[in-house]
């Protein structure tokens, strides 16, 4: 089901790397990086969200980033997804450049390789569970191969609630569907921002199940924000942030070990990497990022 169903190039081995990226949030905000003009940057209206965050996460890696109520986790997404763009710094998906463009050029390049997932499902209201899960191929001008999504949905559990409408199911289900109709894409990453933070307890566990899976038996490469340790126990592993920078990464994570490195973060954030280092790949917590993109 999360198979490619379509003629695809092969999947580059990193799958997303972010060098020095910085967000600054308010007026004037490209020209004070461009200019790196310390009194322009300290304007009492900037935000500085993201400050200087490089990493590489492999294809067929499932992470979770968790930090603080404001550490920059949304922005993160945002900009690595091409929902946003960074004020400086270099984002690369799947061997590709996102280059500052046109809305036009961003969201190609979106529709291309990204599959993103709200909280709230974002499904169209009007729309029945098979229109939903093809619309983003339609709107790409791909070819609508109406079985492929029929799998995708029997996949995710929702092949006999084809017809239904968003407002007919559950938000566990609602939530599946938004899986099903970023997976159907044939994604190079799927972001999701607290894709189980509006579910119960049993539905969160289903849709992280279902994410898991669509990395361990697909390959498929997920980025997941959460504030929850137990989701956070899903992936591969996690990283943190506070104050718009990495602050630690965690493998192989339990609940246990998340919640009490959450309880740490302010600490190890002074241990943070200098400039041109970063969190990825596979071996030690630190690792020199190539900057030969
Ligand atoms: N559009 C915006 N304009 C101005 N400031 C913003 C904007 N979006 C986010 N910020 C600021 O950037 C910082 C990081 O916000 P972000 O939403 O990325 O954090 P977060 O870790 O996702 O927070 P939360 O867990 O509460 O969702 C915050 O100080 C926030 O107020």
């Amino acid at each position: 089901m999360f198979r490619q169903h379509e003629e695809q190039p092969a999947r580059h081995p990193e799958a997303l790397r972010l060098v020095s990226v910085r967000k600054v949030y308010g007026s004037g905000a490209r020209a004070a990086d461009a200019q790196q003009s310390t009194r322009a940057a300290q304007a009492e209206n900037q935000v500085t969200a993201l400050d200087g965050v490089s990493l590489s996460l492999p294809a067929g890696s499932f992470t979770a980033v968790m930090g603080p109520s404001g550490s920059g986790k949304s922005t993160l997404l945002q900009c690595a997804a091409g929902l946003d763009q960074p004020s400086s710094g270099v984002v690369v998906v799947d061997g590709a450049e996102l280059v500052g463009g046109s809305e036009t050029e961003l969201t190609k390049f979106r529709r291309q390789r990204i599959g993103f997932v709200f909280q709230q499902f974002n499904l169209l209201p009007t729309l029945t569970v098979l229109q939903n899960v093809t619309l983003p191929l339609r709107l790409a001008g791909r070819r609508v191969d109406r079985q492929a999504a029929v799998r995708v949905l029997e996949e995710v559990g929702l092949g006999e609630r084809l017809g239904y409408r968003p407002a007919e199911l559950s938000g566990g289900q609602q939530q599946r569907v938004a899986i099903a109709r970023a997976l159907v894409t044939n994604p190079r990453v799927l972001f999701g921002d607290e894709p189980t933070g509006a579910l119960d307890t049993r539905s969160a566990r289903i849709v992280l199940d279902l994410l898991r899976r669509a990395v361990r038996d697909y390959g498929q490469t997920v980025v997941m924000v959460t504030h929850d340790p137990v989701a956070a126990s899903y992936a591969d592993s996690v990283l943190f942030l506070a104050d718009g920078r990495l602050a630690g990464r965690l493998e192989r994570p339990t609940a246990e070990a998340v919640a009490e490195r959450m309880a740490h973060l302010g600490d190890e954030v002074l241990a943070a990497p200098a400039p041109g280092q970063s969190y990825g790949g596979s071996g030690g917590p630190w690792q020199p990022v190539n900057q030969g993109v």
